[in-house]
């Protein structure tokens, strides 16, 4: 009799398992099935994970190159069981970024922030972000970007007596994400937190190391970040980036700006900007614009947001120029003709060299360093001329690389020829290496004025050459959003003597 009840009551468990299961595997089939029900193709999700695993197994240019050829250019993946959507039509990239902005106000998604991280402009939206931002945009405007020229031209020539000293050892080769990693935290210490950095040393600083270990990052940490659901990096309180080394660089600006604020000479560097930015305060309700300035604590963000946002984007950037050129002979010949007759060191007539223009947005759409870029959906939304209709916080990717290797956009999509930037401009909407819209990178300028500058500056008196290590067929790092080549060698040779 009770071994009866217990049978019956064993198999009343083992029957409440097998409905929770199959229940389970119900939800989840049925939330995977988002896309398939409106017609958007993608990859087939692996159960309850979705598509997160292959963002961490291989890199994302290849990964959405291959999505984009596979099924065209809107397709679906799923952040564990939420729905991603991925958009390479430049006519709905124009509604998301410009027209329908109201709807899509943040880039990548707001999650789990330290103090300092709270103020990035790149997580910021709505007033917050509007506020911020007109703060900072005059920073970037010609007018300071000729004033701090002075101070990048000390980098380049710190970086010439680096190249003269490397040029004379046997091989001459050299690790060009590493050399010009170096050469741009120069350029970011001096600029942000007015530091000089003996960077070419093999000595690293204090400050040094504390700047290294927030523009590394911890790829694995920042992908978790990317795909898993919001509530779980809240929960673990996972911020994206280390917390210790940006409270470092916190106490020194602070200290900084308390000593600017005490000193009559003014150095012309982005902190001087940000500490004598005014701008007209947006405030929604009131049509009386009033000053205001950015807080220390604001100042403090910005600074770090800058470094971070700023300093491997640029060294990527030229690390890609340099090999390009190395394998493209003819160009840079035609470059060194260029900058060889003009007086680079002018901001004015750098500005103006045309070929200079077109290697470096060559080079920014065949390696566009961000290779996606990100917004978020705000309120329940259809895509204009489609059925497709997107919940309030789906993410929406932006597949850079994909758009500036489509045959339909560029002619000839893998060769390299700056003439495609002289003779015609790129179609709205298919040159995106900065994003898109208001929240274009606040940067670009900054990023422009200095890769011209130094580029211009070595290939005068350089020439870049490949070595036997070079490959054509280059391997990216893994587990970043960035086109960083792994293992890239390249050689110089003086063009005088
Ligand atoms: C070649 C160099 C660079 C590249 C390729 C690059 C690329 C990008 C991209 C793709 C975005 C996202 C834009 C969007 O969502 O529409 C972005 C945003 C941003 N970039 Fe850059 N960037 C570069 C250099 C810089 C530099 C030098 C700085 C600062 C000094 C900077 C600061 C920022 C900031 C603060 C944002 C966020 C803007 C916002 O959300 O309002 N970037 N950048």
């Amino acid at each position: 009799m009770i071994g009866t009840t217990q049978l019956k009551s064993s198999h009343l468990i083992l029957l409440c398992i097998i409905i929770f299961i199959a229940f389970l595997i119900f939800l989840v089939k049925r939330k995977h099935s988002f896309w398939k029900c409106q017609g958007v193709k993608g990859p087939k999700p692996t159960f309850f994970i979705g598509n997160t695993l292959e963002n961490l197994v291989s890199h994302l240019a290849k990964l959405h190159d291959n999505y984009y050829r596979k099924y065209g250019k809107i397709y679906g993946t799923f952040d564990g069981l939420k729905p991603h959507l991925n958009i390479g039509d430049t006519e709905l990239i124009r509604d998301i970024c410009i027209k329908d902005f109201s709807v899509f106000p943040a880039s990548f998604h707001a999650i789990y922030l330290s103090p300092v991280e709270e103020n990035f402009l790149t997580k910021l939206y709505g007033p917050k972000w509007k506020r911020m931002r007109s703060l900072l945009s005059p920073t970037f405007t010609s007018g300071k970007m000729k004033k701090m020229f002075t101070l990048i031209k000390g980098c380049t020539q710190d970086a010439l007596k680096a190249l003269e000293k490397l040029s004379k050892t046997q091989s001459s080769s050299f690790d060009p994400r590493k050399f010009w990693g170096r050469y741009n935290m120069d350029v970011i210490a001096k600029c942000c937190f007015a530091a000089n950095l003996d960077v070419y040393s093999d000595e690293e600083s204090i400050l040094q190391q504390n700047f290294t270990k927030v523009v590394t990052g911890d790829p694995i940490r920042f992908l978790f970040i990317f795909s898993v659901p919001e509530w779980l990096t809240k929960a673990l309180k996972i911020s994206g980036f280390p917390v210790k080394n940006i409270e470092y660089l916190r106490d020194l600006t602070l200290a900084l700006i308390e000593k600017r604020k005490n000193r009559k000479d003014k150095v012309e560097d982005l902190l001087q900007i940000l500490i004598d930015s005014e701008s007209p305060e947006v405030d929604d309700d009131s049509k009386d614009a009033t000053k205001v300035r950015l807080t220390s604590e604001e100042i403090v963000s910005a600074s770090v947001v800058f470094l971070i946002a700023g300093f491997e984007t640029t060294s990527t950037l030229l690390t890609w120029a340099c090999y390009r050129l190395a394998l493209n002979q003819n160009v840079q010949e035609k470059l060194f003709e260029e900058v060889s007759a003009a007086d680079v060191q002018n901001y004015d007539v750098l500005s103006g060299l045309t070929y200079l223009d077109a290697v470096i947005n060559e080079t920014l759409r065949i390696d566009p360093p961000v290779v996606v870029f990100q917004r978020t959906a705000h309120e329940d939304y259809t895509l204009p001329g489609t059925n497709i209709s997107i919940p309030k916080n789906t993410r929406i990717t932006i597949p850079i690389h994909a758009i500036h290797h489509d045959p339909d956009n560029y002619n000839d999509p893998e060769e390299y020829k700056p003439e495609r930037f002289i003779y015609q401009s790129p179609k709205p909407f298919t040159f995106l290496p900065f994003g898109a819209g208001p929240r274009i990178c606040i940067g670009m300028r900054f990023a422009l004025m200095n890769a011209k500058l130094v580029l211009a500056t070595l290939v005068r008196n350089y020439k870049i050459l490949p070595t036997h290590e070079t490959s054509k067929d280059l391997k990216f790092e893994k587990g970043t959003i960035l086109l960083s080549p792994h293992n890239l060698k390249m050689r110089i040779q003086p063009r005088s003597g």
